[in-house]
């Protein structure tokens, strides 16, 4: 089932449906009741109380529903809370009065005092946070993270954000709870994803709540899709086809001491079960399979300039190794308006509006930068706008590659799941690009072969890394393609 990315916007937009249908206070009751289960599985094997933390607005109704659920499942627990500001987190405090629980004013004092706990529920901020954190919250958190920190073995559960922490940026202000894990709530946030800020939230999952999808698809920044959905857009083979039918992929790429990257796309475009994969160059390429074909040429910009686009199922990937010919070359390929895949070198400003729906644009973080003529940093701070911003002006479809990556189109985004540390390696985008030119050339259209090819990348990288872990490669990757797809799609 696909998932959701929500901004703090889109939950306030989500959560006013919610309320004009009466059921705001249902999804709060519904939080809780998933937030007090998170707490158990993450308190497990450890004695004493169970601690919940909550603020004053609605993220505080999530641990006051936990604190009462849990309450009611015969747990002692200890509950500090701000007073309330939301309405529901004002009666969720009075229920829980109700069925005899003492809640405690919040401080620093207080949370210091408290007897070792199993585990603690930090339910202070969630999206409605702004700016620093203030006042008692701030004593709160600083307390919070002293004692969780200083090998007390106290785990941390965030209640949707670890407080602190704005919901759509990849940054994280320096203060903000540090939690051991976080439950996401309705989908989603781009801070669970991302940078600094993913790293705050420790591994998340996922409380979908009872959300209408047609609710969540409107008001989703991005999707997630699953396994099954991508799988299922993957081509498939038939006896009767053929390697002239399986698709055929021109790499046009590499020069002097670049020779590698070529080959490396030709590896990925095999691997992702391209029929006919030829490496054009003026460089004396490598042929790292023998199944490769390579064509040497003195000039390749002559050469694209008498070569029409075949007929037949044709993919480029350009631009990996290219050198500065390569924004050139991008132009006439661009102009042939067949399936193409642009890395690397052919990644430049002056190539801004030429994209067309049938080509994919994949830049790295450093790549982006030059495109959108801004810094890395403000690229990684935000790669869900940053993403949308390229799309928009480049054309086509955009693979904002990272860990994780975001594909863009006309009109929507997504974000990949998985992946590993390890592919942070020279080689990994050059095998991708060779990915997705072999699923172009299959005849997938442009987003879902991003989409799909994104994600075979990453399974494929999960996969190698069972066996090499960090010293994983970029070949190790590619010899993993068939596997990978056997995951998302079944047996071929
Ligand atoms: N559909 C869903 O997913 C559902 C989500 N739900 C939950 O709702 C949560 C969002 O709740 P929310 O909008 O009430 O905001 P929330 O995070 O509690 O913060 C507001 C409070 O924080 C305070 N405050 C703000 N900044 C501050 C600062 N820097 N330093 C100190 N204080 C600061 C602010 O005070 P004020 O600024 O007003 O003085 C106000 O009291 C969401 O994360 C999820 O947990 C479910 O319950 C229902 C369905
Ligand atoms: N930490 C990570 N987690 C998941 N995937 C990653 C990670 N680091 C890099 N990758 C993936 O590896 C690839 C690296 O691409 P790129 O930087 O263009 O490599 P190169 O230019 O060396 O070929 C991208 O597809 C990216 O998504």
């Amino acid at each position: 089932m696909t998932e959701h990315v929500f901004t703090a916007a889109g939950i306030r937009a989500l959560d006013v449906r919610l309320d004009a249908a009466g059921l705001l206070e249902l999804a709060m009751e519904e939080a809780g009741r998933a937030s007090a289960a998170a707490l158990l599985d993450l308190a497990a094997g450890r004695p004493g109380p169970l601690a919940l933390l909550a603020g004053g607005g609605a993220n505080g109704g999530d641990a006051l529903v936990a604190a009462r659920h849990l309450h009611a499942a015969g747990r002692e627990v200890q509950v500090l809370a701000a007073p309330g500001t939301h309405p529901l987190t004002q009666r969720n405090r009075e229920r829980l009065a109700a069925v005899g629980v003492e809640v405690q004013r919040l401080s620093a004092a207080a949370v210091r005092a408290l007897p070792p706990v199993a585990a603690w529920a930090d339910g202070l901020l969630g999206t409605g946070v702004s700016g620093e954190l203030r006042g008692e919250l701030a004593g709160a958190v600083q307390a919070l993270n002293a004692r969780a920190g200083q090998g007390s073995g106290e785990p941390v559960l965030a209640l949707d954000l670890p407080s602190g922490l704005p919901a759509d940026r990849a940054s994280a202000p320096p203060l903000t709870v540090q939690a051991t894990r976080t439950l996401a709530l309705s989908g989603y946030k781009p801070a669970h994803l991302f940078g600094e800020a993913a790293e705050r939230c420790g591994p998340v999952a996922l409380a979908r709540l009872a959300v209408p999808p047609a609710w969540a698809d409107a008001e989703a920044k991005a999707t997630r899709p699953s396994d099954t959905e991508l799988g299922a857009w993957l081509p498939r083979r038939t006896a009767s086809t053929h390697k002239g039918t399986a698709g055929r992929v021109w790499v046009v790429g590499g020069s002097a001491g670049m020779e590698g990257a070529p080959a490396m796309a030709g590896v990925g475009a095999l691997r992702a079960g391209a029929g006919l994969v030829t490496l054009h160059s003026e460089a004396e390429l490598p042929l790292p399979m023998p199944e490769l074909m390579r064509t040497r040429h003195a000039d390749l910009g002559a050469w694209l300039a008498r070569e029409q686009p075949r007929p037949d199922a044709l993919a480029l990937a350009l631009g990996m190794g290219l050198g500065p010919q390569a924004p050139a070359l991008a132009r006439v390929a661009l102009s042939w308006n067949i399936p193409t895949v642009l890395d690397a070198d052919a990644l430049q400003p002056e190539l801004s509006g030429l994209g067309h729906s049938r080509c994919l644009w994949t830049p790295h973080p450093g790549e982006a930068a030059r495109l959108l003529e801004c810094t890395v940093a403000e690229v990684t701070a935000d790669p869900l706008s940053a993403a949308a911003t390229l799309q928009q002006r480049y054309g086509g479809v955009v693979v904002l590659k990272g860990g994780p990556s975001v594909v863009a189109w006309a009109g929507g985004l997504s974000v990949s799941r998985g992946g590993h540390p390890g592919m942070a390696s020279a080689g990994m985008g050059d095998t991708l690009a060779g990915i997705l030119a072999a699923l172009l050339a299959a005849g997938m259209d442009s987003r879902q072969a991003a989409q799909a090819g994104v994600r075979l990348h990453a399974r494929a990288g999960e996969r190698a890394a069972q066996r090499f872990g960090y010293g994983l490669s970029a070949s190790d990757v590619a010899a993993e393609l068939g596997g990978a797809w056997a995951d998302l799609s079944g047996p071929v």
